[in-house]
């Protein structure tokens, strides 16, 4: 049984990473019509991961054409600091950054907030939970990678789910959001340990029907916060 969510409620954010990159706009609100609670826009600069998406100015001209989505900036960026206020210019709504690509994530996450937008820090498969502790007070949310970041369509690491767990026995209300081949096949997994944040990229956009996919995971997800004790 996962543990207590301070009463929280499942949001899916899908990734657009493996979509149709030329359409990108019309991709979210596809995915927004399907159901999304959120937008997980995945930011890559060929340094801390081995691939390369957009910045800035793409989200720039996204954010007239989606007014109101949340998008979740997943910065899989060396430095993140750098990129602060071009995304809150650009209309970000959190800023995810990963614990590994920083030297002083304390002041990187004090920026985020200054800049106006929510913060998120991400870790790495092979990066400790403990590593975290330290700034769980200080964040809107942590991400769990259930796969090395850099590529959509990779294999599920279900080795991750005790680092979810571990965070939800100590911090009832922590949205903890999970990314890497999250699907209808794995969200068991993933619910069970006690996300709430659900992103899910290639399942979803590859989906016959995403509509169905997402409202499938988002149920899986709430039934097992509401089977947890109050
Ligand atoms: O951060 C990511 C990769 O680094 C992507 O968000 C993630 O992999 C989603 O794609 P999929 O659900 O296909 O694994």
């Amino acid at each position: 049984m996962a543990a207590p969510c301070g009463g929280k409620k499942c949001r899916i954010g899908p990734s657009i990473l493996n979509s149709d990159l030329s359409e990108l706009a019309s991709e979210c609100q596809r995915m927004m019509d399907s159901g999304a609670d959120y937008l997980h826009l995945d930011v890559m600069d060929g340094q801390f991961v081995p691939n390369l998406t957009f910045g800035h100015p793409v989200v720039k001209c996204l954010r007239p054409k989606l007014p109101g989505v949340f998008f979740d900036m997943h910065m899989m960026v060396q430095k993140p600091e750098q990129w602060i206020q071009n995304m809150a210019d650009a209309g970000a709504n959190q800023y995810t950054f990963h614990y590994e690509a920083t030297d002083d994530p304390t002041t990187c996450i004090r920026k985020i907030r200054e800049a106006g937008m929510k913060v998120g820090v991400g870790i790495k498969p092979k990066t400790a939970v403990d590593v975290l502790l330290p700034l769980v007070d200080l964040v809107d949310m942590v991400l769990i990678m259930t796969v090395e970041p850099g590529f959509g369509g990779q294999k599920f690491m279900a080795d991750m789910m005790p680092k979810i767990s571990f965070l939800r026995e100590k911090y009832t209300d922590l949205e903890i959001e999970v990314d890497g081949g999250v699907s209808p096949s794995t969200i068991q997994h993933c619910a069970d340990a006690g996300a709430t944040m659900i992103v899910s990229g290639s399942a979803v956009v590859n989906s016959e029907n995403p509509k169905e996919t997402i409202t499938y995971m988002r149920d899986i997800v709430n039934q097992a916060i509401q089977k947890t004790p109050a």
